[in-house]
Protein backbone atom coordinates (compact mmCIF):
# COMPACT_ATOMS: atom_id res chain seq x y z
CA UNK A 1 0.00 0.00 0.00
CA UNK A 2 2.84 2.10 0.68
CA UNK A 3 4.94 1.58 -2.43
CA UNK A 4 5.32 4.21 -5.53
CA UNK A 5 3.42 3.69 -7.94
CA UNK A 6 5.29 2.08 -10.67
CA UNK A 7 6.32 2.76 -14.38
CA UNK A 8 8.55 0.56 -15.98
CA UNK A 9 8.77 2.43 -18.89
CA UNK A 10 10.39 5.31 -17.23
CA UNK A 11 13.37 6.39 -18.74
CA UNK A 12 13.37 10.13 -17.61
CA UNK A 13 13.50 10.67 -14.20
CA UNK A 14 9.42 12.60 -13.67
CA UNK A 15 9.23 12.97 -9.53
CA UNK A 16 5.95 14.05 -10.34
CA UNK A 17 4.71 10.85 -11.29
CA UNK A 18 5.97 9.61 -8.14
CA UNK A 19 2.72 10.62 -5.74
CA UNK A 20 0.13 8.52 -3.74
CA UNK A 21 -2.78 9.16 -1.46
CA UNK A 22 -3.18 6.41 1.01
CA UNK A 23 -6.45 5.99 2.15
CA UNK A 24 -6.14 5.22 6.12
CA UNK A 25 -7.45 6.39 9.93
CA UNK A 26 -6.36 8.32 12.01
CA UNK A 27 -7.44 9.00 15.70
CA UNK A 28 -8.30 12.41 16.31
CA UNK A 29 -6.62 13.54 20.29
CA UNK A 30 -8.78 15.40 21.69
CA UNK A 31 -6.82 16.77 24.38
CA UNK A 32 -3.36 18.21 23.79
CA UNK A 33 -2.13 16.86 27.03
CA UNK A 34 -3.41 13.37 26.27
CA UNK A 35 -1.22 13.03 23.28
CA UNK A 36 1.84 11.44 24.30
CA UNK A 37 -0.32 8.72 26.55
CA UNK A 38 -2.26 7.93 23.84
CA UNK A 39 0.77 7.58 21.35
CA UNK A 40 2.71 5.20 23.84
CA UNK A 41 -1.09 3.06 24.31
CA UNK A 42 -1.22 2.59 21.02
CA UNK A 43 2.58 1.94 19.87
CA UNK A 44 2.38 -0.98 22.61
CA UNK A 45 -0.48 -2.36 21.08
CA UNK A 46 0.76 -1.85 17.69
CA UNK A 47 -1.91 -0.18 16.48
CA UNK A 48 0.22 3.18 15.16
CA UNK A 49 1.72 3.11 11.51
CA UNK A 50 5.22 2.59 12.09
CA UNK A 51 6.70 3.27 8.87
CA UNK A 52 10.44 4.48 8.51
CA UNK A 53 10.95 8.45 7.93
CA UNK A 54 7.17 9.27 8.65
CA UNK A 55 5.96 11.34 11.81
CA UNK A 56 3.34 9.62 13.27
CA UNK A 57 1.72 12.31 15.02
CA UNK A 58 0.49 15.00 12.50
CA UNK A 59 -2.24 18.02 12.61
CA UNK A 60 -5.34 17.33 12.11
CA UNK A 61 -7.11 17.11 9.00
CA UNK A 62 -9.66 19.54 9.45
CA UNK A 63 -8.39 23.02 9.21
CA UNK A 64 -10.26 24.55 11.59
CA UNK A 65 -9.25 22.06 13.98
CA UNK A 66 -5.63 21.87 13.07
CA UNK A 67 -5.90 25.93 13.76
CA UNK A 68 -6.35 24.85 17.10
CA UNK A 69 -3.33 22.83 17.25
CA UNK A 70 -5.34 19.44 17.87
CA UNK A 71 -3.07 16.14 16.53
CA UNK A 72 -3.83 12.78 15.03
CA UNK A 73 -2.52 9.65 15.56
CA UNK A 74 -1.83 7.80 12.24
CA UNK A 75 -3.30 4.19 12.40
CA UNK A 76 -2.21 0.68 10.89
CA UNK A 77 -3.93 0.34 7.69
CA UNK A 78 -5.86 -2.54 8.98
CA UNK A 79 -8.24 -0.31 11.21
CA UNK A 80 -10.92 1.23 9.76
CA UNK A 81 -12.44 4.03 11.66
CA UNK A 82 -15.79 3.22 10.83
CA UNK A 83 -15.69 -0.64 11.42
CA UNK A 84 -15.24 -1.13 15.38
CA UNK A 85 -14.70 -4.46 15.01
CA UNK A 86 -11.21 -4.04 13.37
CA UNK A 87 -10.06 -1.83 16.48
CA UNK A 88 -7.84 -3.73 19.32
CA UNK A 89 -9.27 -3.49 22.90
CA UNK A 90 -6.84 -0.62 23.82
CA UNK A 91 -8.44 1.69 20.99
CA UNK A 92 -11.91 1.11 22.27
CA UNK A 93 -10.84 1.94 25.50
CA UNK A 94 -8.91 5.07 24.12
CA UNK A 95 -12.35 5.71 22.29
CA UNK A 96 -15.07 4.70 24.82
CA UNK A 97 -13.47 7.03 28.00
CA UNK A 98 -13.63 10.12 25.26
CA UNK A 99 -9.50 10.45 24.84
CA UNK A 100 -9.64 10.06 20.83
CA UNK A 101 -12.12 10.09 18.14
CA UNK A 102 -11.25 7.74 14.85
CA UNK A 103 -11.32 9.66 11.97
CA UNK A 104 -10.88 9.04 7.77
CA UNK A 105 -7.10 10.15 6.77
CA UNK A 106 -5.59 10.41 3.68
CA UNK A 107 -2.04 10.23 3.67
CA UNK A 108 0.13 11.51 1.24
CA UNK A 109 3.22 10.25 -0.16
CA UNK A 110 5.44 12.40 -2.56
CA UNK A 111 8.99 11.46 -4.20
CA UNK A 112 10.66 12.89 -1.39
CA UNK A 113 9.46 10.10 1.02
CA UNK A 114 10.83 7.13 -1.14
CA UNK A 115 14.10 5.58 -1.04
CA UNK A 116 16.64 5.22 -4.26
CA UNK A 117 15.60 1.67 -4.40
CA UNK A 118 12.19 2.23 -3.99
CA UNK A 119 11.86 4.32 -6.68
CA UNK A 120 14.41 2.14 -9.03
CA UNK A 121 12.29 -0.91 -7.80
CA UNK A 122 9.27 0.92 -9.58
CA UNK A 123 11.18 1.37 -12.35
CA UNK A 124 13.39 -0.89 -13.57
CA UNK A 125 11.86 -4.35 -14.89
CA UNK A 126 10.85 -6.71 -12.14
CA UNK A 127 13.27 -9.63 -12.87
CA UNK A 128 15.93 -7.07 -12.87
CA UNK A 129 15.16 -5.32 -9.71
CA UNK A 130 18.22 -7.23 -7.65
CA UNK A 131 20.74 -5.71 -10.28
CA UNK A 132 20.26 -2.43 -9.08
CA UNK A 133 23.65 -1.12 -8.47
CA UNK A 134 23.72 -0.47 -4.18
CA UNK A 135 27.61 -0.66 -4.49
CA UNK A 136 28.18 2.99 -5.86
CA UNK A 137 31.69 3.97 -4.13
CA UNK A 138 31.54 7.05 -2.68
CA UNK A 139 34.73 9.67 -2.98
CA UNK A 140 33.91 12.67 -1.71
CA UNK A 141 31.05 14.41 -2.97
CA UNK A 142 31.47 12.12 -5.77
CA UNK A 143 29.75 8.72 -6.22
CA UNK A 144 30.73 6.28 -9.36
CA UNK A 145 28.95 3.89 -10.38
CA UNK A 146 30.28 0.48 -12.59
CA UNK A 147 27.19 -0.41 -15.02
CA UNK A 148 29.66 -2.27 -17.67
CA UNK A 149 30.03 -4.87 -14.98
CA UNK A 150 26.96 -5.15 -13.81
CA UNK A 151 25.01 -6.01 -18.02
CA UNK A 152 23.39 -9.56 -18.22
CA UNK A 153 22.55 -11.35 -21.19
CA UNK A 154 18.58 -11.44 -22.13
CA UNK A 155 17.97 -8.64 -19.94
CA UNK A 156 17.57 -4.75 -20.27
CA UNK A 157 21.02 -3.03 -20.55
CA UNK A 158 21.46 -1.37 -17.07
CA UNK A 159 22.85 1.33 -19.07
CA UNK A 160 19.34 2.20 -20.23
CA UNK A 161 18.68 3.37 -16.35
CA UNK A 162 22.03 5.03 -15.48
CA UNK A 163 20.56 9.23 -16.21
CA UNK A 164 17.52 8.20 -14.09
CA UNK A 165 20.09 5.71 -11.06
CA UNK A 166 22.19 8.98 -11.23
CA UNK A 167 19.61 11.46 -10.62
CA UNK A 168 18.15 9.58 -7.89
CA UNK A 169 20.43 9.09 -6.56
CA UNK A 170 21.56 13.09 -6.06
CA UNK A 171 18.20 13.41 -4.77
CA UNK A 172 18.59 10.65 -1.98
CA UNK A 173 22.38 11.53 -0.70
CA UNK A 174 22.34 14.91 0.00
CA UNK A 175 26.48 13.98 0.20
CA UNK A 176 26.41 13.13 -3.49
CA UNK A 177 26.57 16.01 -5.78
CA UNK A 178 28.33 14.48 -8.76
CA UNK A 179 27.64 11.18 -10.69
CA UNK A 180 30.13 9.49 -12.51
CA UNK A 181 30.11 6.16 -14.55
CA UNK A 182 33.40 4.66 -15.39
CA UNK A 183 33.53 3.86 -19.18
CA UNK A 184 36.92 1.90 -18.65
CA UNK A 185 38.41 -0.84 -16.23
CA UNK A 186 40.96 0.94 -13.99
CA UNK A 187 44.49 0.99 -15.11
CA UNK A 188 44.00 -1.03 -18.51
CA UNK A 189 45.17 1.05 -20.10
CA UNK A 190 47.46 3.70 -17.70
CA UNK A 191 49.87 2.77 -14.99
CA UNK A 192 48.40 5.91 -12.50
CA UNK A 193 44.97 4.45 -12.31
CA UNK A 194 42.81 6.53 -13.77
CA UNK A 195 40.06 6.08 -15.01
CA UNK A 196 37.91 7.75 -18.09
CA UNK A 197 34.29 8.59 -16.65
CA UNK A 198 30.95 10.15 -18.04
CA UNK A 199 29.46 12.43 -16.16
CA UNK A 200 25.43 10.95 -15.67
CA UNK A 201 24.29 13.88 -12.71
CA UNK A 202 25.92 17.15 -11.45
CA UNK A 203 28.90 19.21 -12.04
CA UNK A 204 31.55 18.02 -13.79
CA UNK A 205 34.03 18.57 -10.79
CA UNK A 206 35.82 15.71 -9.43
CA UNK A 207 37.97 17.45 -7.09
CA UNK A 208 37.31 15.78 -3.57
CA UNK A 209 37.61 15.80 -0.29
CA UNK A 210 37.91 12.86 1.31
CA UNK A 211 38.95 11.22 5.21
CA UNK A 212 40.98 7.91 5.84
CA UNK A 213 41.78 7.42 9.58
CA UNK A 214 41.45 10.93 10.57
CA UNK A 215 43.55 12.48 7.99
CA UNK A 216 42.06 14.56 5.22
CA UNK A 217 43.22 14.72 1.34
CA UNK A 218 42.10 16.63 -0.76
CA UNK A 219 43.10 15.58 -4.71
CA UNK A 220 41.51 15.63 -8.51
CA UNK A 221 39.81 11.99 -8.94
CA UNK A 222 40.07 12.34 -12.35
CA UNK A 223 43.43 12.61 -12.36
CA UNK A 224 44.68 10.32 -9.53
CA UNK A 225 44.29 7.36 -7.93
CA UNK A 226 42.02 6.44 -4.94
CA UNK A 227 40.04 3.28 -3.68
CA UNK A 228 38.14 3.84 -0.61
CA UNK A 229 37.48 -0.17 -0.67
CA UNK A 230 41.04 0.08 0.91
CA UNK A 231 40.53 1.14 3.60
CA UNK A 232 40.77 -1.81 5.41
CA UNK A 233 43.82 -2.57 4.12
CA UNK A 234 45.52 0.82 4.98
CA UNK A 235 44.39 0.11 8.42
CA UNK A 236 45.97 -3.30 8.74
CA UNK A 237 49.62 -1.77 6.87
CA UNK A 238 49.51 1.35 9.14
CA UNK A 239 48.80 -0.92 11.85
CA UNK A 240 51.88 -2.78 11.69
CA UNK A 241 54.20 0.15 11.47
CA UNK A 242 56.53 1.07 14.33
CA UNK A 243 57.02 4.73 15.65
CA UNK A 244 60.50 6.02 14.87
CA UNK A 245 60.61 2.84 11.78
CA UNK A 246 62.22 4.08 8.60
CA UNK A 247 59.12 3.05 5.81
CA UNK A 248 59.59 3.55 2.22
CA UNK A 249 56.38 3.46 0.22
CA UNK A 250 57.05 3.14 -3.25
CA UNK A 251 53.67 3.76 -5.06
CA UNK A 252 52.17 5.72 -2.86
CA UNK A 253 49.60 7.68 -4.52
CA UNK A 254 47.76 10.76 -2.24
CA UNK A 255 49.15 8.87 0.81
CA UNK A 256 46.60 6.62 2.30
CA UNK A 257 49.29 4.63 4.30
CA UNK A 258 51.99 7.09 4.25
CA UNK A 259 49.91 10.13 6.27
CA UNK A 260 48.17 8.05 9.07
CA UNK A 261 51.88 6.08 9.26
CA UNK A 262 53.33 9.63 9.53
CA UNK A 263 50.84 10.62 12.39
CA UNK A 264 51.85 7.53 13.97
CA UNK A 265 55.35 9.33 13.96
CA UNK A 266 56.49 7.15 11.10
CA UNK A 267 59.42 8.00 8.80
CA UNK A 268 57.38 7.57 5.55
CA UNK A 269 59.62 7.99 2.21
CA UNK A 270 56.11 8.90 -0.08
CA UNK A 271 56.90 8.16 -3.51
CA UNK A 272 54.93 8.39 -6.57
CA UNK A 273 55.44 8.87 -10.28
CA UNK A 274 52.30 10.42 -10.96
CA UNK A 275 52.56 13.99 -10.69
CA UNK A 276 49.03 15.03 -9.56
CA UNK A 277 49.50 12.45 -7.20
CA UNK A 278 52.73 13.76 -6.32
CA UNK A 279 50.86 17.38 -5.98
CA UNK A 280 48.17 15.47 -3.65
CA UNK A 281 50.42 13.99 -1.43
CA UNK A 282 52.21 17.17 -0.89
CA UNK A 283 49.14 18.60 -0.01
CA UNK A 284 48.26 15.65 2.64
CA UNK A 285 51.15 16.65 3.72
CA UNK A 286 50.78 20.47 5.23
CA UNK A 287 47.24 19.75 5.76
CA UNK A 288 47.68 17.01 8.16
CA UNK A 289 50.87 18.27 9.20
CA UNK A 290 52.94 15.32 9.26
CA UNK A 291 55.86 17.42 7.23
CA UNK A 292 58.47 16.41 10.04
CA UNK A 293 57.72 12.80 9.27
CA UNK A 294 56.70 11.97 5.17
CA UNK A 295 59.05 13.07 2.24
CA UNK A 296 57.16 13.01 -0.63
CA UNK A 297 59.37 11.99 -4.18
CA UNK A 298 58.07 12.03 -7.95
CA UNK A 299 60.20 9.16 -9.28
CA UNK A 300 59.99 5.72 -11.18
CA UNK A 301 59.74 3.12 -8.32
CA UNK A 302 62.32 0.90 -10.18
CA UNK A 303 65.05 3.63 -9.22
CA UNK A 304 63.40 4.71 -6.01
CA UNK A 305 63.72 1.94 -4.40
CA UNK A 306 67.66 1.54 -4.88
CA UNK A 307 68.25 5.81 -4.58
CA UNK A 308 66.31 6.25 -1.35
CA UNK A 309 68.11 3.45 0.75
CA UNK A 310 71.36 4.52 -0.40
CA UNK A 311 70.31 8.40 0.60
CA UNK A 312 68.47 7.16 3.78
CA UNK A 313 71.48 5.79 4.84
CA UNK A 314 73.78 8.74 4.32
CA UNK A 315 70.87 10.78 5.56
CA UNK A 316 71.07 12.30 9.04
CA UNK A 317 67.88 13.53 10.51
CA UNK A 318 66.22 14.03 13.79
CA UNK A 319 62.66 15.37 15.21
CA UNK A 320 62.34 16.52 18.36
CA UNK A 321 58.80 15.75 20.02
CA UNK A 322 57.48 18.13 22.91
CA UNK A 323 55.61 16.07 25.04
CA UNK A 324 52.63 18.10 26.81
CA UNK A 325 53.79 19.12 30.16
CA UNK A 326 51.94 17.51 33.17
CA UNK A 327 51.00 19.42 35.87
CA UNK A 328 53.26 17.52 38.44
CA UNK A 329 56.49 18.02 35.89
CA UNK A 330 55.21 22.06 36.12
CA UNK A 331 55.76 21.93 39.69
CA UNK A 332 58.84 20.47 39.70
CA UNK A 333 59.90 22.96 36.84
CA UNK A 334 58.06 25.89 39.10
CA UNK A 335 60.02 24.95 42.50
CA UNK A 336 63.42 26.02 41.29
CA UNK A 337 64.49 22.14 42.46
CA UNK A 338 65.61 21.08 38.91
CA UNK A 339 67.87 22.76 36.63
CA UNK A 340 66.18 24.57 33.33
CA UNK A 341 67.89 21.59 31.31
CA UNK A 342 66.40 19.34 32.98
CA UNK A 343 63.03 20.30 32.75
CA UNK A 344 63.78 20.90 28.54
CA UNK A 345 64.53 17.11 28.77
CA UNK A 346 61.37 16.39 30.57
CA UNK A 347 59.18 18.02 27.84
CA UNK A 348 60.97 16.42 24.94
CA UNK A 349 61.96 13.59 23.20
CA UNK A 350 64.39 13.28 20.18
CA UNK A 351 63.34 10.76 17.36
CA UNK A 352 66.22 9.32 15.42
CA UNK A 353 65.73 8.40 11.88
CA UNK A 354 66.78 5.35 11.18
CA UNK A 355 69.49 4.78 8.57
CA UNK A 356 67.58 1.39 7.43
CA UNK A 357 64.02 1.07 5.89
CA UNK A 358 62.09 -1.59 7.88
CA UNK A 359 59.45 -1.86 4.98
CA UNK A 360 58.71 -1.41 1.59
CA UNK A 361 55.08 -1.01 0.39
CA UNK A 362 54.31 -1.37 -2.94
CA UNK A 363 51.00 -1.41 -4.37
CA UNK A 364 50.45 -0.96 -7.86
CA UNK A 365 48.87 -4.51 -7.66
CA UNK A 366 48.75 -4.62 -11.64
CA UNK A 367 52.98 -4.40 -12.04
CA UNK A 368 54.33 -4.10 -8.72
CA UNK A 369 55.64 -7.35 -8.68
CA UNK A 370 58.23 -6.84 -11.45
CA UNK A 371 59.87 -4.13 -9.37
CA UNK A 372 61.53 -6.87 -6.74
CA UNK A 373 64.12 -7.70 -9.15
CA UNK A 374 65.39 -4.01 -7.67
CA UNK A 375 66.02 -5.62 -4.50
CA UNK A 376 68.22 -7.82 -5.45
CA UNK A 377 72.32 -6.76 -4.46
CA UNK A 378 70.73 -3.59 -2.66
CA UNK A 379 72.94 -3.56 -0.09
CA UNK A 380 76.74 -4.20 -0.91
CA UNK A 381 78.38 -7.57 0.83
CA UNK A 382 80.48 -5.05 3.03
CA UNK A 383 77.19 -3.90 4.48
CA UNK A 384 76.12 -7.18 5.72
CA UNK A 385 77.80 -5.56 8.88
CA UNK A 386 75.12 -3.14 9.42
CA UNK A 387 72.40 -6.05 10.02
CA UNK A 388 72.09 -8.77 12.45
CA UNK A 389 74.04 -10.61 13.82
CA UNK A 390 76.25 -7.83 13.63
CA UNK A 391 74.00 -5.04 15.07
CA UNK A 392 70.34 -5.69 16.22
CA UNK A 393 69.19 -3.95 12.90
CA UNK A 394 67.62 -6.46 10.56
CA UNK A 395 66.33 -7.08 6.71
CA UNK A 396 63.31 -5.64 5.62
CA UNK A 397 60.51 -6.36 5.12
CA UNK A 398 58.75 -6.29 2.02
CA UNK A 399 55.03 -5.79 0.76
CA UNK A 400 53.88 -6.33 -2.24
CA UNK A 401 50.64 -5.98 -3.99
CA UNK A 402 49.40 -8.89 -6.62
CA UNK A 403 46.54 -10.01 -8.11
CA UNK A 404 45.72 -13.97 -8.81
CA UNK A 405 42.93 -16.05 -9.28
CA UNK A 406 40.20 -16.30 -6.87
CA UNK A 407 39.66 -19.69 -5.23
CA UNK A 408 37.65 -21.13 -1.77
CA UNK A 409 40.83 -21.70 -0.01
CA UNK A 410 43.45 -19.40 -2.05
CA UNK A 411 46.13 -22.48 -1.82
CA UNK A 412 47.11 -22.41 -5.82
CA UNK A 413 46.98 -18.60 -5.87
CA UNK A 414 49.58 -18.36 -3.24
CA UNK A 415 51.19 -20.99 -4.77
CA UNK A 416 51.27 -18.88 -8.01
CA UNK A 417 52.21 -16.05 -5.93
CA UNK A 418 55.51 -17.64 -4.42
CA UNK A 419 56.23 -18.89 -7.59
CA UNK A 420 56.52 -15.75 -8.96
CA UNK A 421 58.31 -14.04 -6.65
CA UNK A 422 60.81 -16.65 -6.37
CA UNK A 423 61.31 -16.74 -9.68
CA UNK A 424 61.92 -12.43 -10.08
CA UNK A 425 64.30 -12.37 -6.93
CA UNK A 426 65.86 -15.99 -8.27
CA UNK A 427 65.42 -17.09 -4.57
CA UNK A 428 63.14 -19.82 -3.77
CA UNK A 429 60.55 -17.80 -1.33
CA UNK A 430 58.53 -20.17 0.92
CA UNK A 431 56.20 -20.47 4.10
CA UNK A 432 58.72 -23.23 5.13
CA UNK A 433 61.52 -20.71 5.63
CA UNK A 434 60.72 -19.13 8.98
CA UNK A 435 63.41 -16.82 8.14
CA UNK A 436 61.00 -15.48 5.69
CA UNK A 437 58.04 -14.19 7.73
CA UNK A 438 56.31 -14.75 4.46
CA UNK A 439 52.55 -14.29 4.94
CA UNK A 440 49.93 -13.63 1.68
CA UNK A 441 46.99 -11.90 3.06
CA UNK A 442 44.29 -12.05 0.86
CA UNK A 443 43.11 -8.15 0.48
CA UNK A 444 39.63 -8.26 -1.54
CA UNK A 445 37.93 -9.66 -4.45
CA UNK A 446 38.19 -7.33 -7.76
CA UNK A 447 36.22 -9.02 -10.13
CA UNK A 448 34.54 -12.11 -10.81
CA UNK A 449 37.40 -14.21 -11.03
CA UNK A 450 40.08 -12.15 -9.89
CA UNK A 451 41.41 -11.49 -6.22
CA UNK A 452 43.99 -9.07 -4.99
CA UNK A 453 46.73 -10.11 -2.39
CA UNK A 454 49.57 -9.09 -0.07
CA UNK A 455 52.64 -10.51 0.14
CA UNK A 456 54.68 -9.70 2.99
CA UNK A 457 57.88 -11.10 3.59
CA UNK A 458 61.87 -10.46 4.99
CA UNK A 459 63.72 -9.95 2.61
CA UNK A 460 66.54 -12.66 2.22
CA UNK A 461 70.34 -12.05 2.36
CA UNK A 462 71.10 -13.85 -0.57
CA UNK A 463 69.25 -11.63 -2.30
CA UNK A 464 69.68 -8.22 -0.39
CA UNK A 465 73.49 -9.32 -0.48
CA UNK A 466 74.17 -10.58 -3.62
CA UNK A 467 76.61 -9.59 -6.10
CA UNK A 468 75.56 -8.02 -9.48
C1 LIG B 1 47.06 1.26 -7.02
S1 LIG B 1 47.69 2.87 -6.83
C2 LIG B 1 48.03 2.84 -5.09
C3 LIG B 1 48.14 4.19 -4.48
C4 LIG B 1 48.16 4.18 -2.95
N1 LIG B 1 49.32 3.52 -2.43
C5 LIG B 1 46.91 3.50 -2.41
O1 LIG B 1 47.05 2.52 -1.69
O2 LIG B 1 45.79 3.96 -2.67
C6 LIG B 1 49.27 2.72 -7.58
C7 LIG B 1 50.06 4.00 -7.68
O3 LIG B 1 51.29 3.71 -8.33
C8 LIG B 1 51.67 4.83 -9.08
N2 LIG B 1 52.65 4.39 -10.08
C9 LIG B 1 52.43 3.81 -11.27
N3 LIG B 1 53.60 3.49 -11.85
C10 LIG B 1 54.57 3.87 -11.01
C11 LIG B 1 55.97 3.79 -11.05
N4 LIG B 1 56.62 3.26 -12.09
N5 LIG B 1 56.67 4.27 -10.00
C12 LIG B 1 56.04 4.82 -8.94
N6 LIG B 1 54.71 4.92 -8.85
C13 LIG B 1 53.98 4.45 -9.86
C14 LIG B 1 50.37 5.34 -9.65
O4 LIG B 1 50.46 6.70 -10.03
C15 LIG B 1 49.40 5.09 -8.49
O5 LIG B 1 49.27 6.25 -7.69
Amino acid sequence: MFRPPVNRAMRILDRSFFQKICPISAARVHSPTDISHCKRSLERSKDILALPRLLTVVPDPTPDFAKTGKKCLLLQPEIKYDDPSSWSATLRELESDGKVTLIPYDLHLKYDYWTYDDIMSAIMPEDQIEDIPQGFSMVGHVAHLNLRELGHSGKTPLAEYKQIMADVLVDKNPKITTVINKIQDVGTENPFRTFQYEVLAGKDDLNVEVKEEDCTFHFDFAKVYWNPRLHTEHARMVSSLKRGEAVCDVMAGVGPFAIPAGKKEVFIWANDLNPDSFAGLKDAITRNKVHRFVRPFCEDGHTFIRDATTSLLNDSYTVTISKSITSRQRRASNSGNRSDKLVQDAQSEVLVQPKIFSHYIMNLPASALSFLPAFIGLYTPSQRTLFHPHSSTRLPMVHVYCFSTKSEDNVAEKKDIRSRISGLLKCEIDEADEKLELCIHDVRDVAPKKRMFCASFRLPEEVAFREV
